[in-house]
């Protein structure tokens, strides 16, 4: 099964890219999705969060307040690593779970969009990398508009990543998101016909 680990910073554009190839019927394993499921309530992925952040971080139904979690973590690079050590291993066994029933089924190509691919050292077990790359301002911008965020909340963010430039140099395919979406859709279309066509 030939692995591609799609990443890129916040707000770069890689839920586009992969819906692209999504349509085009290829399978995926999306990490912010597989976050999601690990902080159900009942699991032990909130379990471990609400130990170390306290009941705040709950809504009065039980599920967890993403907003109140976000503002503390992306302001703070401790609690951003004890969060993360919290899930690493609950994100990871799925991801893998979910890798073995791909691989059962002797699927050829599996797409998987992960945040960290590079940072989690996601990136060791791929046999490509593609970057979705935007410049800061870009970043910033559509960063602000998607999630009605400030400037100072949008860099926040995005300063809890690597910076996007050090990630260019951990890339097979780099894909240039600063155009227009008809510009991505080129670009996207010039992959599928490159490099997976050939591998399905
Ligand atoms: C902090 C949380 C609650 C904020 O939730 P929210 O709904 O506002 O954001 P969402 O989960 O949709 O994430 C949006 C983007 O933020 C970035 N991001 C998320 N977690 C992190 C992190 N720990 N460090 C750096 N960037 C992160 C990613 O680019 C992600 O695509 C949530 O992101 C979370 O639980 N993060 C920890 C789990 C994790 O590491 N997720 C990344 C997937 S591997
Ligand atoms: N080429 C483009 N031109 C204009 N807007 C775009 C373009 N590509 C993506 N966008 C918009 O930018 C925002 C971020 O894109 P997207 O959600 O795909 O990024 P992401 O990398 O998946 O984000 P996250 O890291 O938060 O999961 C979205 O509102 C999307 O519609």
């Amino acid at each position: 099964m030939f692995k591609i680990g799609l990443t890129g910073g916040i707000a770069s554009g890689k839920s586009t890219v992969l819906t692209y190839f999504k349509d085009k019927g290829i399978p995926y394993i999306d990490a912010d999705i597989v976050a999601r499921e690990v902080v159900e309530p009942g699991t032990k992925g909130l379990e471990a969060v609400v130990d170390a952040f306290g009941t705040d971080v709950l809504r009065d139904d039980g599920t967890l307040n993403r907003e109140a979690l976000g503002a503390i973590v992306f302001h703070n690079a401790k609690k951003r690593q004890q969060l993360n050590g919290c899930l690493k291993d609950h994100i990871q066994n799925r991801i893998m779970e979910l890798t073995a029933h791909y691989e059962e089924l002797h699927t050829p190509v599996l797409l998987y969009d992960i945040p960290l691919l590079i940072e989690g050292e996601w990136y060791t077990m791929m046999d490509e990398v593609w970057l979705v790359y935007v410049n800061e301002s870009t970043q910033i911008e559509r960063l602000m508009s998607r999630n009605g965020l400030t400037e100072e909340e949008a860099l926040a963010r995005i300063n809890s990543q690597m910076c996007l430039e050090d990630k260019r140099s951990y890339a097979d395919v780099i894909i240039d998101n600063n155009g227009t979406p008809l510009n991505l859709r080129e670009q996207l279309d010039n992959i599928w016909d490159g490099r997976i066509e050939s591998v399905l």
